[in-house]
């Protein structure tokens, strides 16, 4: 039986290219967002991918992205299921400030803990341990049964609320998901065993 599941993270965002904190805020793809989407699209295809389920967040850009990945799919109308449990992490007060300005006021080193430490949340908002307990559980009740059943998932969310889900499916330290980046627009092939662990992960980028 092929339990397939992919992660993939947005295309680029209004926001990513403007450099702003973005989290929770809604801004729509750009050109290259959308492209980047299309090519997401192309390579399932190309691996010769169908699902049988989509899963998105509440956010426009990740559910436009899973959009034009069905549409090169050829599979536009697929069940898709959204939920605010794969929302990107909650970026509380840094939300809409420029990444390189909230540098020069609070120094490389903070900004660095509040994007990238585990358990350090930003002025209200949420860390990555935050993050990882409200999409986990919904992981764990939703997608991960699916897939176990046999079905194909495909999942398109954020690059925080997709690096709570790696973390705990492949079983990462903290330490180890910190190094971990996500590229907007290429998807992350598992093929999961009984046992929800991973026996094949690739990076789909070529
Ligand atoms: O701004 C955000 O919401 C995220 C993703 O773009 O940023 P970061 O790279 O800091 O996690």
């Amino acid at each position: 039986m092929d339990r397939i599941l992919v992660l993939v993270r947005h295309g680029q965002s209004e926001w990513n290219l403007k450099n702003l904190f973005t989290g929770w805020k809604d801004p729509g793809l750009t050109e290259k967002g959308i492209a980047e989407a299309k090519a997401a699209g192309e390579r399932l295809k190309r691996k010769g991918l169908k699902f049988d389920i989509a899963y998105t967040s509440v956010l426009t850009r990740a559910q436009h992205t899973l959009d034009l990945m069905l549409a090169e799919l050829g599979q536009t109308g697929l069940k898709t299921v959204k939920d605010q449990a794969l929302n990107e992490r909650d970026y509380g007060d840094l939300t809409g400030l420029n990444k390189d300005d909230a540098r020069k006021k609070w120094g490389e080193e903070q900004v660095l803990v509040w994007r990238r430490s585990y358990d350090v949340p930003p002025p209200g908002g949420e860390s990555l341990k935050d993050t990882l307990a409200r999409a986990l559980p919904y992981y764990m009740t939703h997608i991960q049964p699916d897939v176990l059943s046999g079905k194909s998932v495909l999942v398109a969310a954020h690059g925080n609320s997709l690096r709570s889900l790696i973390m705990a499916i492949e079983g990462l330290t903290p330490a180890e998901i910190l190094k971990r980046e996500l590229e907007t627009g290429v998807p992350v092939f598992y093929r999961l065993k009984a046992d929800s662990r991973p026996e094949k992960i690739e990076i789909l980028n070529g």
